[in-house]
């Protein structure tokens, strides 16, 4: 698998290596990664220091195809042979292995390269070596790694400041001492015996998951955005306050320009109110000459004066990664779009898009075919790609009772298979879906990445089985939420 740089940064967050000596009867290194890795851990390595080669080797094999399943990335720690010989994602070495070596030219330019430094001078010469991140420490006492210096936060921090690279903290971390990293800068932490010698390994992950979470809150400098060009629902589920809530919960900072008022409820659409056009070109500017966004999700276009105005601006302002949900019908059968503006839309928009996300009616017009097999939909998502030179997402949804969405991007198709959740509560999932495109694509995540990560939020939302309204009610946003503060 290829990560790119945000996605290597992201997944710093809670990186787990592994320890052999703490299982318990009965139990493999794969069985408790799988724990570890379905509880969330962001990263695995495999550290094994008293295996002999080949069976560390069959070991790293399965742990690497366990990671390709949960799409995290699996490195190889010291060698560079097995790394390579099982095609790791990438391997991580110490000061002791690199001198001398162009490690990087040893392994290519594709693998995950990551260094230990514990001083601002080695931290910089492993960048200078092509390093993808670096393992810093020991922060606290740790048994793992005998005669190990501790540092202190403010040596953390002075080395977080010296590279561009992501930079995560190693070395005796655990659940009670993990806060007091705050304030160093660093990307996550990497944890052994935090995790491997817990009686439960799965929660141990879970908990240094949320304490590292506020460890690495965004701080406000790098605080994504993302804004939203909609129309509001006054019922909540879809349109805007759909997409506000998606955008909050994927961690950017939302804004919104609303295209339209809608008075429609989880039953139906009752009136609609559409912006003017110089109201929408106002907002635009409003937030376009101020908080720049880091990408645009494009949803209810009521007519082709005000798709003409926000074609013009985007154009002027060159937004960047924009996600068009191309609304055409309601999930309760209202028109949203004057007929007449399909032609301006494929005309004036499609072509601006990074992505297109048509339910399958909403591509049979896009592709003015009908759609009825798979490999119609392939067809289709081809076509339309391929005439409006944007990349295609043809959803399988709630029309056709199946969770499967096929990805068209550069010539490629990728199907995305999600277990259909036996769900009626479907008002807003095409909102959803696009906001929560638009909000991995701002944080950097590659187009592929950022839809995988958006179905699983939606995935969520819909599985926390909300049942509200007396029609296709809305979803619980929210559900990774407790409602808690303390
Ligand atoms: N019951 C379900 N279980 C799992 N995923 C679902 C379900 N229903 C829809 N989805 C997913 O939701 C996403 C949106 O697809 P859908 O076809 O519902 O969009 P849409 O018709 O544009 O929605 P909207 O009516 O909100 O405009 C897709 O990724 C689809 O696979
Ligand atoms: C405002 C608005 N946008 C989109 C949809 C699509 O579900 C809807 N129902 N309402
Ligand atoms: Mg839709």
């Amino acid at each position: 698998m290829n990560f790119s740089k945000e996605e290597i940064r992201h997944s710093m967050l809670l990186y787990a290596i592994t320890d052999r000596t703490w299982l318990k009867e009965g139990e493999t290194l794969t069985s408790i990664c799988e724990d570890v890795l379905k509880h969330g851990a962001t990263f695995l390595q495999i550290r094994e220091k008293d295996l002999e080669p080949s069976a560390f080797q069959k070991e790293a094999l399965e742990l690497k195809a366990l990671c390709a399943k949960y799409q995290v990335p699996f490195v190889v720690n010291d060698s560079v042979e097995i790394a390579l010989a099982i095609d790791a994602d990438g391997v991580h070495v110490g000061q002791g292995d690199i001198q001398g070596k162009n490690l990087r030219a040893l392994i290519g330019k594709d693998k995950i390269l990551g260094i230990s430094a514990a001083t601002v001078a080695e931290a910089v010469a492993a960048q200078a070596a092509g390093a993808d991140y670096i393992g810093v420490g020991a922060v606290f006492g740790t048994s793992t790694k005998k005669n190990a210096r501790n540092l202190s936060v403010e040596k953390l921090r002075e080395i977080c400041a010296a590279v561009t690279i992501p930079v995560v903290a190693i070395g005796g971390i655990h659940a009670l001492n993990l806060r007091k990293l705050s304030g160093s800068q660093v990307d996550g932490v990497a944890v052994i015996s935090a995790i491997f010698s817990s009686d439960n390994p799965g929660k141990a992950t879970s908990d240094l998951l949320s304490l590292a979470r506020q460890l690495v809150q965004p701080t406000p400098r790098l605080m994504r955005t993302a804004l939203s060009i909609a129309g509001s629902d006054c019922s909540g589920g879809a349109g805007i306050q759909a997409d506000l809530k998606t955008m909050t919960m994927n961690g950017v900072y939302a804004m919104s320009a609303i295209t339209a008022l809608t008075a429609q409820n989880t039953t139906k659409v009752e009136k609609i109110v559409e912006t003017s056009p110089d109201f929408l070109k106002s907002q635009l500017d409003m937030i376009f000459t101020d908080i720049f966004p880091d990408a645009v999700k494009i949803g209810m276009l009521p007519n082709a004066r005000l798709i003409e105005v926000l074609a013009e601006r985007l154009r002027f302002y060159q937004a960047k990664h924009i996600v068009l949900d191309p609304v055409m019908v309601a999930t309760s059968g209202s028109i949203l779009m004057e007929t007449s503006a399909v032609l301006t839309l494929k005309k004036e928009l499609l072509p601006l898009a990074e992505l297109v996300t048509p339910n399958i009616p909403e591509a049979e017009i896009l592709s003015e075919r009908k759609i009825t097999t798979p490999e119609e939909i392939e067809a289709a998502a081809e076509f339309i790609g391929k005439t409006y030179h944007c990349a295609v997402l043809i959803k399988g949804g709630h029309s056709v009772n199946t969770a499967n969405d096929l990805l068209w991007a550069d010539g490629q198709m990728e199907w995305f298979y999600g277990r259909c959740i036996p769900n009626p509560n479907t008002h807003g999932t095409g909102c959803t879906l696009s906001s929560a495109i638009a909000a991995n694509l701002a944080k950097g995540y590659s187009l592929s990445t950022s839809v995988q990560r958006a179905k699983k939020y939606l995935s969520g939302a819909l599985s926390a089985m909300l049942d509200l309204g007396a029609g296709s009610g809305p979803m619980n946003h929210a559900f990774c939420l407790t409602g808690e503060f303390s």
